[in-house]
């Protein structure tokens, strides 16, 4: 049970989040279809939301257009200040958060207390950024000419987000995007309207950002996504979900009437290297939590564990112990790991990776029931590269554990995939855990880490078909400003 109360009232904050939150109003959309919100664990109704139409969609972005200017010239310590209370009321509010992420998205309370420190970490580092924004000025090589360069806020930001860390992955761009001037309009993942988008248009209503600055939208992707993304107002788009609709915002954003940037956060494929000097307790206690916290849904997720010959049917005994002690089921319990993935579509997709590993020859070193949306965690030995298991994201509680002959075959495995997010590298020798970091073709490596790491100043990204761009902090001022050069000519 949880300690608040989400049926069909849905509140947070005291205050009813069940529809759509445009130019500081809480209203009804106008689509004809209505969501109903539900919990993956039971399937009870946490909210039911009248859709919003594209006519919703242009109000929020022309509110957005309207409030940003006023906004952008308030002064940097007044903006600083907005984010610094919102920052509190995360904190403030976390318990009834928490609840929320656990009902709406089938979070663990782990990994949801885990997400609420993320998000008020993006939203303390950006109250910084208001002072950190600084241009320059060059002298010219015309005579009586000055070439000055501003720093400005982009105008309006369109963020879409998914539905596995839905407060933190809205949060992350949101936060750094207001905080640098500009005006936001969220389209949060359908599996998470509240925790993706109008907690976040709350807790910032509560903080004292003016009307209009913030919209929250909530509509399918199918059916308002490219009105969201081909609007003429947003001057940038930063996207967070899987490669392949990341593609196609990424087209639709810069191949429409009104081109824009865009900012894309896409799937992964994450090794874990397992050198032959590896320390194997550490490198079985990260690769246990990488693999297999929030259910595996996570893009820096370990999906691949790349062991070298000399200690790989250690590792394989010592992991498959651990994966077995893992525990997984009701995500209200505490110190359950592995909860409900988000959806039916999600879990038959798992179903399919796990027959598809079976069949391709894949030895299943740990399986169980599934029971309801609940997947045990399965782990996949003996894996040749050519496996789907060991090409495909896997999204989910399961492992696929590859043998590498010596150090350069790990390496070729580790990059023999279109990915590039996080991946992690166990040796006790530092040097050569940097040497072979530099040559993984990846946004992130860790060294004796897991591949789950997110730090708020810290560039975060990926390469490949990973995505384009990095957030927090000076990568994140760099995404959500632009450049403006002046020449200033004084007339002898
Ligand atoms: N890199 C990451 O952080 C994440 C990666 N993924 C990957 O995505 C897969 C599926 O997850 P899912 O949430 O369905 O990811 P999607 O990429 O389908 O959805 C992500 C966001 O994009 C929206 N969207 C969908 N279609 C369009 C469109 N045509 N134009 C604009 N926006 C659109 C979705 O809205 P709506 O929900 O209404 O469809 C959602 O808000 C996972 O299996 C995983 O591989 C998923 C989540 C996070
Ligand atoms: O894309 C993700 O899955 C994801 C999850 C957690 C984070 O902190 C993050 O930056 C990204």
């Amino acid at each position: 049970m949880t300690t608040t109360d989400l049926g069909s009232t849905a509140t947070f904050a005291s205050q009813a989040v069940a529809s759509q939150f445009i130019d500081g109003q809480w209203c009804e959309g106008r689509s004809d279809r209505v969501l109903t919100d539900t919990n993956p664990f039971d399937d009870s109704v946490v909210a039911t939301i009248r859709l919003a139409s594209a006519e919703e969609v242009d109000a929020a972005y022309t509110s957005a257009r309207a409030a940003q200017a006023e906004w952008a010239a308030t002064g940097p310590a007044d903006r600083a200040a907005v984010l610094r209370r919102a920052a509190q009321i995360l904190e403030q509010r976390r318990a009834e958060i928490i609840d929320w992420l656990v009902a709406e998205s089938g979070s663990t309370r782990i990994k949801a207390d885990t997400e609420v420190s993320l998000a008020i970490g993006i939203t303390q580092e950006a109250a910084s950024f208001p002072s950190r924004v600084h241009g320059s000025i060059f002298d010219s090589n015309t005579p009586n000419r000055e070439m000055r360069v501003y720093r400005k806020p982009i105008g309006v930001v369109g963020v879409i987000s998914p539905w596995n860390f839905p407060l933190h992955l809205s949060q992350r761009s949101v936060a750094p995007a207001l905080a640098l001037g500009n005006a936001v309009v969220i389209k949060p993942a359908s599996d998470t309207p509240v925790t993706g988008g109008l907690l976040i248009a709350r807790i910032f209503e509560e903080a004292g950002l003016p009307a209009g600055v913030l919209s929250v939208v909530i509509g399918s992707g199918s059916e308002i996504g490219d009105a969201f993304v081909e609007h003429p107002v947003p001057r940038l788009i930063s996207f967070t979900g899987s490669t392949p609709v990341g593609k196609q915002v990424g087209a639709v954003a810069t191949g429409g009437e009104h081109l824009k940037k865009v900012a894309l956060e896409l799937g992964g494929n994450a090794p874990l290297v397992v050198l032959d000097d590896a320390d194997l307790d550490a490198a079985v206690e990260a690769a246990v939590t990488g693999s297999f916290l929030h259910s595996g849904q996570i893009c820096m997720a370990v999906n691949r564990i790349i062991v070298q010959a000399p200690v790989y049917d250690d590792f394989v005994e010592r992991f498959t112990r651990a994966a077995q002690a893992v525990p997984y089921g009701d995500p209200f319990a505490d110190g359950t790991l592995v909860g409900p993935v988000v959806n039916d579509s999600q879990l038959k997709g798992l179903e399919e990776k796990i027959e598809q590993a079976r069949h391709a020859g894949a030895r299943v070193a740990l399986g169980g029931k599934i029971d309801g949306r609940v997947v045990p965690p399965h782990v996949f030995v003996d894996v040749t590269p050519d496996m789907e298991i060991a090409r495909e994201e896997i999204f989910g509680p399961m492992v696929a554990v590859l043998r590498a002959d010596d150090e350069a075959h790990a390496l070729e495995l580790a990059n023999d995939h279109e990915f590039g997010l996080s991946s992690a590298v166990f040796t006790q020798n530092i040097d050569r855990g940097l040497q072979f970091a530099h040559r993984v073709e990846a946004g992130m490596t860790f060294i004796n880490e897991m591949t789950v790491q997110d730090e708020a100043h810290v560039a975060f990204g990926g390469e490949r078909n990973s995505g384009l761009g990095r957030f927090n902090g000076e990568w994140a001022i760099e995404e959500f400003t632009t450049d403006h050069t002046i020449g200033v000519t004084r007339l002898v």
